[in-house]
C-alpha cells in the first residue's frame, strides 16, 4: 500500500486512480495508462455550443504530440476541472446552507404513527399529570393502616373505575397500574404477604408509608415542558407523547424527495443481457433517503430523453429532486443542459471527491433543489452522502452527527488531489478498508459499516480518519427506516 505521496509525485500522476484502486489493495503508484485527458467542459455555454464535452481531443494529442505536451494539456484540463470542482468539505457545507435559503418551512401536525424521525417544532408540554391518578406500582394488596388486614373480596384491576375507599385495617387485592383506593397507606407486594388461617393478611416485612404507590403527578404536572423544540422524535418520544395525552405532534415537515432514474440501458428485472444492466439505484435510493429522514414521493424512470426529463422535473413539487446518471459529458448526459433550460442555479458543479466527482447541486426554484448523482453506483452513494445528506438533514432540522474518527487498520492510497470515500468495516477500535470500492461497485459498501474519508494523498496505517456512518450501522434514528 502506498504511503501518502509528495506533491511532485502527485502532479506527475494526476489522473483518476479510483479504477486502479478498486481491485488492487496494494496500490503501488498506479500508472495512468493511455487515458484521454479529463474533459473540463462544465460550463453551460460549452455544452450548449458543442452539444456536450469535446470527445477525442486527448486521442489526437496522444497520437501526434510528444509526451510532455500531452501531459501538460492533460494537466491543464484537469486543473481547470479541479478549479470548478468544489472541495469535499465545502460541498457538504454548501449543501447544508442551500437548505436554509428556502425560507422557514411551516410546522405541520403529524399523527404519532407518522412522526418517527421528525423534529419537534413546538415543545411537548404535558397535557395531563403523570401518573394521572395514584397508582399501584406492584401486584399485591392496597392496605390501610398497620396490619394485619381484613381482605376485601373484590380486587382492583388496572383500567377500572375508582375503587371504594379503604378503611383502617382493610386490604384489597390490587394489580400493578390500578388506581389505589382512597386512604390507602401502602401497597404490600404479593411476595411480602401471607394469609393466616382466618384469612387475615400479614406483612412478612416492614411496610413503609406510601410504599409502592406512584403518586399522581410524580413524573410531571399538566403543563410541564417534557421536551423542547428541536427534539428528534424517537420511539421513546412517541411513547412519552402518547403517555402525556398526545395523538399528534407539531413538527418540522419531512422533506419530500423524488427520484429520477436516467438511462436507457437499465433493466428492472432479470439478468443483465445484451449490453443492458440492472438498475441498482432504483432499489437502493428510496430506503436510503427514508433513512436520511425524507419521504420519497416517487421513483420515475426517464431513460435518456432530455424532453421527458425536463417535463418530469418541471412537474415535481418535491423539496429535493434526485437524478441518477447523466451528469458527465457523454452524448446522452442530459442533466446539465436540462438544468440550464429550467433556469436552475448551479451551486455545486463537481466535487473533489472520488468516486462521484461529477455530482452536482442546483437550486431549481425557491425551496426546491436538485442533486445530480453520477450513474456509477458507488459514485451515487458518494453523492448521496456528500450533497443529499446535509441538505435533507438541514431541511429536516436534524442536528449534524458528531464527527468521529478511528485509526485505519492499514494504509489506504489516496487520490492525488481529491478526497476518497472508502467503504470500511469497524472492528474493535479500527476501521478496516474493504476491497471492491470502485465507482461502479457496490460489493464493498454492501458489506460496510461506514465510509472512511481519506484525505488527498492517502492515509497511513494507524492514521485516524473521519467516518461517515451508514444508516443501518449507525446507532441512530436512521436504523428505524421510517
Ligand atoms: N470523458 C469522461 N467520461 C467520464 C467521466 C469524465 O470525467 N470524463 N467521468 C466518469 C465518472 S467519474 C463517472 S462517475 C461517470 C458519471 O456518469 P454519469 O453520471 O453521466 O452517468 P452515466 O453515464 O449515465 O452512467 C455511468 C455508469 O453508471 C451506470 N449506471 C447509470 N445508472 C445506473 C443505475 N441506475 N444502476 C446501475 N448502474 C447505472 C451506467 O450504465 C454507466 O456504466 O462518468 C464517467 N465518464
Ligand atoms: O468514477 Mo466517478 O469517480 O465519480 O465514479
Amino acid at each position: 500500500m502506498t504511503a501518502p505521496r509528495s506533491r511532485a509525485d502527485q502532479d506527475a500522476e494526476d489522473f483518476d486512480v479510483e479504477e486502479a484502486l478498486a481491485l488492487v489493495k496494494e496500490a503501488n503508484g498506479p500508472s495512468s495508462g493511455d487515458r484521454a485527458p479529463a474533459p473540463s467542459a462544465r460550463s453551460w455555454d460549452r455544452r450548449q455550443a458543442g452539444g456536450g464535452r469535446p470527445l477525442g481531443r486527448g486521442f489526437d494529442q496522444a497520437g501526434g504530440g510528444d509526451g510532455s505536451e500531452r501531459r501538460s494539456a492533460q494537466e491543464k484540463a484537469e486543473h481547470g476541472e479541479r478549479h470548478r470542482a468544489t472541495p469535499w468539505p465545502q460541498a457538504r457545507a454548501l449543501a447544508a446552507r442551500a437548505a436554509r435559503t428556502g425560507g422557514r418551512r411551516a410546522p405541520v401536525t403529524v399523527p404519532l404513527h407518522d412522526a418517527l424521525g421528525l423534529v419537534l417544532a413546538a415543545p411537548l408540554n404535558a397535557l395531563t399529570d403523570l401518573p394521572s391518578f395514584d397508582t399501584s406500582a406492584m401486584d399485591g394488596w392496597a392496605v390501610a393502616g398497620p396490619g394485619p388486614w381484613a381482605v376485601r373480596e373484590e380486587g382492583v384491576l388496572a383500567g377500572h373505575a375508582r375503587p371504594e375507599r379503604l378503611h383502617d385495617g382493610e386490604a384489597v387485592r390490587i394489580a400493578t397500574g390500578a388506581r389505589v383506593p382512597a386512604d390507602t397507606t401502602a401497597v404490600l407486594r404479593s411476595e411480602h404477604g401471607r394469609s393466616d388461617d382466618k384469612g387475615r393478611l400479614h406483612a412478612t416485612r416492614d411496610v413503609a408509608h406510601g410504599q409502592d404507590i406512584r403518586p399522581r403527578g410524580q413524573e410531571c404536572r399538566s403543563g410541564d415542558q417534557l421536551l423542547p423544540v428541536g427534539t428528534l422524535v424517537t420511539p421513546a418520544v412517541l411513547g412519552l407523547a402518547a403517555a402525556a395525552g398526545y395523538d399528534s405532534v407539531t413538527a418540522v415537515p419531512r422533506p419530500r424527495a423524488e427520484v429520477f432514474v436516467l438511462g436507457d440501458e437499465l433493466l428492472t428485472e432479470g439478468l443483465p443481457r445484451e449490453g443492458l444492466i440492472r438498475d441498482a439505484l432504483g432499489p437502493m435510493l428510496p430506503p436510503w433517503l427514508r433513512a436520511m429522514g425524507a419521504e420519497v414521493v416517487a421513483v420515475r424512470r426517464i431513460g435518456d430523453d432530455a424532453r421527458a426529463l425536463r417535463r418530469a422535473l418541471t412537474a415535481s413539487d418535491a423539496d429535493l429532486l434526485i437524478t441518477t446518471g447523466g451528469t458527465a459529458g457523454g452524448p446522452v448526459d442530459h442533466v446539465h443542459p436540462t438544468l440550464h433550460r429550467l433556469g436552475a442555479e448551479l451551486l455545486v458543479d463537481g466535487v473533489q471527491v472520488r468516486p462521484g466527482h461529477p455530482m452536482l447541486l442546483a437550486r431549481v426554484k425557491d425551496g426546491q433543489h436538485l442533486v445530480g448523482l453520477p450513474g456509477n453506483p458507488l459514485a451515487a452513494v458518494s453523492g448521496l452522502l456528500t450533497l443529499a445528506e446535509p441538505l435533507l438533514r438541514t431541511l429536516a432540522a436534524h442536528p449534524a452527527p458528531e464527527p468521529y474518527e478511528l485509526p485505519l487498520s492499514e494504509a489506504v492510497a489516496g487520490h492525488p488531489h481529491d478526497t476518497r470515500l472508502v467503504p470500511v468495516v469497524l472492528r474493535g477500535d479500527r476501521a478496516v478498508p474493504l476491497h471492491y470500492n470502485g465507482p461502479a461497485m457496490l460489493r464493498g459498501v454492501a458489506a460496510a459499516d461506514a465510509l472512511a474519508v481519506v484525505p488527498p494523498g492517502g492515509s497511513e496505517q494507524g492514521q485516524t480518519v473521519e467516518l461517515l456512518d451508514l444508516p443501518w450501522a449507525a446507532a441512530g434514528i436512521g436504523v428505524c427506516f421510517t
